[in-house]
């Protein structure tokens, strides 16, 4: 089986200090316009657009983040990260070998389970923590959680950021927040959840990826799939700036996350797309992007099916994700 490229060979993001200069103002309306026309005009077909579906699935964080989630539930999610694909979509792709997911994330209390059901496959288990997806908890608790999930396995965290920090422009109220997590984490990686629904401005949105980045997040993802608007374009465009301003300033590399919302296979494409041509094709990869999406796979799974066979089966012929 192939081993996933592994986020643990990509060093974690040092923290620097907290530089309020390094912010700017962000224009919606020119950010808007951008991300469209960089989606209008690239179409990706054939076998570059099986390619780059096949590494939207190596790129997933497989998803479940239910009220209703049982082991039962990440069993079977887990199984689908280790065979994303149908047998005949493999064969018929010339592949040697299965696929698999970039991670599969999921509660703290459900690591245990997806850890046992992932043994032995390199994909590493995701957990939320800090009280997603609202992370109005006290932090000592906010903090226990994260080594609580570390303790179960988990070998990324996912953090939520306090919203009030960045709304009322408490900075380093949000630094200290972030440097904490990032010490409970330990060795694990941390992907900083900025929620940028709840953000209001663009300008809020490239400033809370600057002072996660300077606090020592590994990754900055975009939401949690529970606020009234998630992963969008111009969002992603004004996070993925930010990183590479990010590198430019400290020479350091952090990853890219969107999530929430994403369900379809043209939704991969653009998403990589965005990355390619605002952070380079090197960014194309498990340990510096991923999707997070409980429900992407799916059609993924159905376009892949129907460049190898030239028809679609009905979606309820794949399963879950
Ligand atoms: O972190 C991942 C997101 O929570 C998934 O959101 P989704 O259920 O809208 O795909």
């Amino acid at each position: 089986m192939t081993q996933p490229d592994p986020i643990l060979n990509h060093p974690t993001n040092p923290a620097t200090a907290l530089d309020t200069g390094a912010f700017h103002a962000v224009n919606r309306p020119a950010a808007e316009r951008r991300a469209a026309s960089l989606v209008a005009r690239r179409s990706i077909k054939g076998a570059h657009q099986a390619a780059w579906l096949l590494n939207a699935i190596a790129c997933m964080d497989l998803t479940t983040l239910a009220g209703d989630d049982t082991e039962d539930r990440v069993r079977r999610l887990c199984a689908k990260a280790r065979r994303p694909l149908a047998d005949h979509i493999v064969a018929g792709l010339g592949l040697v070998d299965m696929p698999t997911t970039g991670a599969v994330c999921v509660y703290p209390t459900m690591v245990g389970a997806a850890v046992r059901a992932l043994d032995g496959t390199g994909i590493p288990v995701a957990s939320v923590a800090t009280g997603f997806p609202a992370g109005l908890m006290p932090l000592d608790l906010r903090l226990a959680e994260i080594r609580y999930a570390v303790d179960q396995g988990a070998q990324e965290i996912d953090i939520v950021i306090t919203r009030a920090h960045v709304l009322g422009g408490d900075w380093a109220a949000l630094y200290d927040e972030i440097a904490a997590m990032r010490a409970a984490c330990g060795t694990a990686h941390m992907k900083a959840i900025l929620a940028t629904g709840d953000l209001v401005t663009l300008s809020n949105v490239y400033a809370a990826s600057m002072v996660a980045m300077q606090a020592g997040a590994d990754f900055i993802k975009t939401s949690t799939g529970k606020e009234g608007v998630n992963a969008t374009l111009p969002v992603g465009l004004t996070m993925c700036r930010a990183i590479r301003d990010h590198r430019a300033a400290t020479g350091n590399i952090v990853g890219f996350k969107p999530a929430g919302g994403m369900k379809t296979a043209k939704d991969a494409l653009n998403w990589q797309v965005l990355m390619a041509e605002e952070l380079g094709r090197d960014w194309l990869r498990p340990g510096l992007f991923r999707l997070g999406a409980s429900s992407m796979l799916a059609d993924i799974e159905r376009q892949l099916e129907h460049h190898v066979t030239g028809r679609y089966a009905a979606s309820h012929r794949h399963a879950l994700a």
